[in-house]
């Protein structure tokens, strides 16, 4: 038998009902005697299971409804529908046994004190979770050291760069050392340095500590470093639940053709060939359905003034987008 789960949704449900307003007076009148209401179905019917260890990327759109169950997760908001157990725990009972095994960081929320040194909001942190104090020495010292933080502890959070505050946000929030992660956009707007340095620190931590981690990411490069697993979601319905290669397989009917011409070209030579995503100079990608490749291989060789020629995956960035603009094909 394998590991049994230590997070599950079963047919998790947010909806939110909002007031629908008119632009005109008259529609503003209409509004406060007789309002008219919305449904926003934000989650409908996601379900999965998570294994203790594994790191989970939480794909999706804006608004297509990552946070929304993110929140649901950690007990921020009950569902309309469904149910969760996470480490044992129905989240929105937020016990306190179940704060302290997860921890929620936000890219665009700060738990940290704004015009105090980090490592004050760390004891408030170590008080809140009643831990001891020479435990908390040395966790904040081996957390410190993992994001090469150990000198900007005592700085007022104000003078800290982005990514040194995202380190420390993400020190804060680790120090009661949580089995599971739920980590929404943690490398939001940091450059690609701290964005490497952080997706580095989480690898790490999950390494070391075995622990559990959802992330959702912006970054397509995130979720290819850290997950082998992805979650994709898509107006507040799951699309795909599996590995990442498979995400292509599923989602990317075509392969790229990279071609390097003798000379320029008009887009109108390539046309025959596959959708042309780019052209210039003498550089083209193409993209061309997979079953036909070999063959159109054959007849850009022939026909096309070829200089060189590279058969790849297509970004997954681009295969991504294309999910999202074909929805409601269901897993
Ligand atoms: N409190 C709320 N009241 C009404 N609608 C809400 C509320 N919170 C979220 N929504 C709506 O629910 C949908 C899902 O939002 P959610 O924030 O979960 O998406 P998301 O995938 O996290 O998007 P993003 O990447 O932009 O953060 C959106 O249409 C959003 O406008």
């Amino acid at each position: 038998m394998g590991a049994s789960p230590i997070v599950v949704a079963e047919d998790l449900t947010r909806h939110y009902r909002v007031a629908l307003k008119e632009d005109s007076l008259l529609g503003t009148l209409r509004h406060f005697l007789r309002r008219r209401y919305q449904t926003i179905r934000a989650v409908e019917g996601v379900s999965f299971r998570i294994l203790p260890g594994e790191v989970v990327g939480f794909l999706g759109p804006n608004g297509a409804g990552k946070t929304t169950t993110l929140k649901m997760l950690t007990g921020l908001v009950h569902p309309t529908r469904g149910k969760a157990l996470v480490a044992g725990h129905v989240p929105w009972r937020r016990e306190k046994a179940f704060l302290r095994k997860i921890t929620l960081v936000m890219g665009n929320k700060q738990q940290l004190i704004w015009d105090l040194p980090a490592m004050d909001s760390f004891r408030l942190n170590a008080a809140i979770y009643e831990i001891p104090e020479g435990e908390f020495r040395k966790r904040v010292l081996e957390l410190a050291e993992m994001l090469s933080l150990t000198e900007k502890l005592h700085q007022p959070v104000r003078k800290l760069s982005l990514g040194e505050r995202m380190k420390a946000e993400l020190l804060a929030a680790l120090l009661h050392r949580p089995e599971v992660l739920f980590l929404d956009e943690p490398t939001l707007g940091l450059d690609v340095n701290a964005q490497v340095a952080v997706r580095e620190f989480i690898r790490e931590y999950n390494r070391r500590y075995g622990a559990t981690v959802l992330l959702t990411s912006h970054y397509m490069a995130d979720i290819a470093a850290l997950s082998e697993r992805v979650l994709v979601i898509h107006q507040g319905r799951l699309l795909y639940d599996g590995a990442l290669e498979g995400l292509l397989a599923r989602f990317a009917p075509y392969r790229e053709v990279r071609l390097t011409l003798g000379s320029p070209l008009p887009q109108e030579a390539l046309l025959p060939f596959g959708e042309v995503r780019a052209l210039e100079g003498r550089e083209g990608r193409l993209l061309v359905p997979r079953e036909r490749l070999t063959e159109r291989v054959a007849e850009i060789l022939k026909r096309l003034p070829v200089e060189d020629l590279e058969v790849r995956e297509p970004p997954l960035e681009e295969v991504i987008a294309k999910v999202f603009q074909s929805p409601k094909e269901a897993v």
